[in-house]
């Protein structure tokens, strides 16, 4: 697949995952699409808690999805909600993509007017507290 389909695809699924959305708190819906790199795809909607912090975002719903089913390889992320700007991923979603995905992994940022921001994992999160830090003097 190349790489205008793939955004294409995951921007389609994302938007669909987005109607799953649980959130009776926030109202805001977000959808997310995930590519593991033999092309398979796991989508993500965001659910709510009326305890707040328990609430997960999309990304982290479609990223947990796919690390439990076995998923270790991931080609690209799509992810969509109905804002000015394309939808920017909180703090929390992207330590989880540092910690899964490659660096340098394309992440493809949209909302519903079809702006489209595309970024990187690391771009997200520069200098971004790894795994390796645990262990290094
Ligand atoms: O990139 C984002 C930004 C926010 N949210 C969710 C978290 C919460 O449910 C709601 C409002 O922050 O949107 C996501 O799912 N992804
Ligand atoms: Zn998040």
């Amino acid at each position: 697949m190349d790489k205008k389909t793939v955004i294409n695809v995951l921007i389609d699924k994302a938007k669909d995952a987005r109607k799953n959305a649980y959130v009776p708190y926030s109202k805001f819906k977000v959808g997310a699409a995930l590519m593991t790199d033999d092309e398979k795809i796991y989508t993500g909607c965001n659910i709510e808690n009326a305890a707040y912090g328990l609430c997960n975002c999309a990304e982290r719903t479609a990223l947990f999805k796919a690390y439990s089913e076995g998923e270790q390889k991931f080609k690209a992320l799509a992810v969509i909600a109905d804002t000015e700007r394309p939808v920017s991923p909180c703090g929390a979603c992207r330590q989880v993509m540092v910690e899964l995905c490659d660096p340098e992994m394309p992440v493809y940022l949209s909302n519903i007017k079809g702006d489209l921001l595309e970024t990187t994992v690391q771009e997200l999160l520069p200098i971004a507290f790894l795994a390796r830090d645990l262990h290094e003097k």
